[in-house]
């Protein structure tokens, strides 16, 4: 049975901090959370610091960038003293992450079966043949259909659903515990939205991945994650069961699901989120379980 009790991440006290001219600027301002076998979605305004604090884990920040915590532990890994080799071992074994555009994360002169094809033969001992042969049932776990066709397609030659869905199946390929997706469907439209959604809870059910969901969208995380980060200003200023979202009290929280068009009492006008400089300031909240 899948032990859905213990943290596959602890994170405290987190930073991202930018030299800038004027001095620095903390994108991520001490944030702590842990993961479990579980949805834990990050949502926020644009700039709250959510895709830093995704990037941070995987200590995929650029330089002149840097990363402080307490404590950054993976497992039976301390992240924060990890050489960029053993991270890059965990960043091809145990944790994955998945960007918005695939098309950047493609390479673009090789085609989707070779791309799968030698990502496989990279972490396994298998024949080139198992290798394609595995690459198309794995292009089929992700609802590709005539997976023998899109083998020989290059990446600008398939859609934005399309090419997610083979991002998503590369990363699946070590069998990571940990997936980030970072605004994984905002370029698509909402039909192939929910298939990659879908196909992305299928893996957290089936597999017992802990998922980190990173968008904007405080309606279609509140559907498909368990618990919710919010974040505003680098800090997360409430922490949210899904299904209690409703019970919100943060006035940042309640203005996001204000401004949400909402189909079965629609309103004239929708709220402007109005913002106190005051949220900024306060401590961030604890997500550690
Ligand atoms: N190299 C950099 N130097 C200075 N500031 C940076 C740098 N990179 C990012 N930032 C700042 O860090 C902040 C957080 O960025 P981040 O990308 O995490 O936001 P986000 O919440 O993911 O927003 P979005 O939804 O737009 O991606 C932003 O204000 C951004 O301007």
């Amino acid at each position: 049975m899948t032990d859905t009790m213990t943290n596959l991440l602890d994170i405290e006290n987190l930073r991202v901090r930018f030299p800038t001219r004027q001095g620095h600027f903390d994108a991520v301002r001490g944030i702590s959370f842990s993961l479990r076998r579980e949805r834990l979605g990050i949502v926020g305004e644009s700039g709250s610091g959510k895709s830093m604090t995704g990037r941070a884990i995987l200590k995929l920040i650029r330089k002149p960038g840097q990363i402080t915590a307490d404590r950054m532990q993976m497992g039976g890994t301390n992240l924060l003293t990890a050489s960029e080799r053993q991270m890059r071992q965990i960043r091809g074994r145990h944790a994955s992450m998945i960007m918005q555009d695939p098309k950047f994360s493609l390479n673009p002169v090789m085609s989707v079966g070779q791309q799968i094809t030698e990502a496989l033969l990279a972490h396994e001992k298998i024949s080139r043949r198992d290798a394609k042969t595995r690459a198309i049932e794995m292009l089929d776990a992700v609802a590709i259909r005539g997976p023998d066709r899109v083998m020989d397609l290059y990446p600008h030659e398939v859609s934005g659903g399309m090419g997610q869905r083979i991002m998503i199946a590369m990363m699946l390929i070590p069998d990571p515990e940990i997936l980030i997706a970072d605004e994984p469907t905002s370029a698509l439209d909402v039909s192939v939205q929910l298939q990659v959604l879908e196909i992305l809870d299928k893996l957290v059910t089936d597999r017992g991945m802990g998922l980190i969901f990173i968008s904007h969208d405080l309606n279609l995380v509140s559907n498909f994650c368990d618990r919710i980060l919010i974040m505003y200003a680098g800090r997360v200023v409430e922490v949210c069961q899904a299904g209690r979202l409703h019970e919100a009290q943060h006035p940042y929280t309640r203005g996001l699901l204000n401004s949400v068009p909402d189909l079965e009492h629609p309103r004239p006008r929708l709220d402007v989120l109005k913002r106190d400089p005051a949220w900024a300031e306060a401590p961030s909240v604890s997500a550690l379980t």
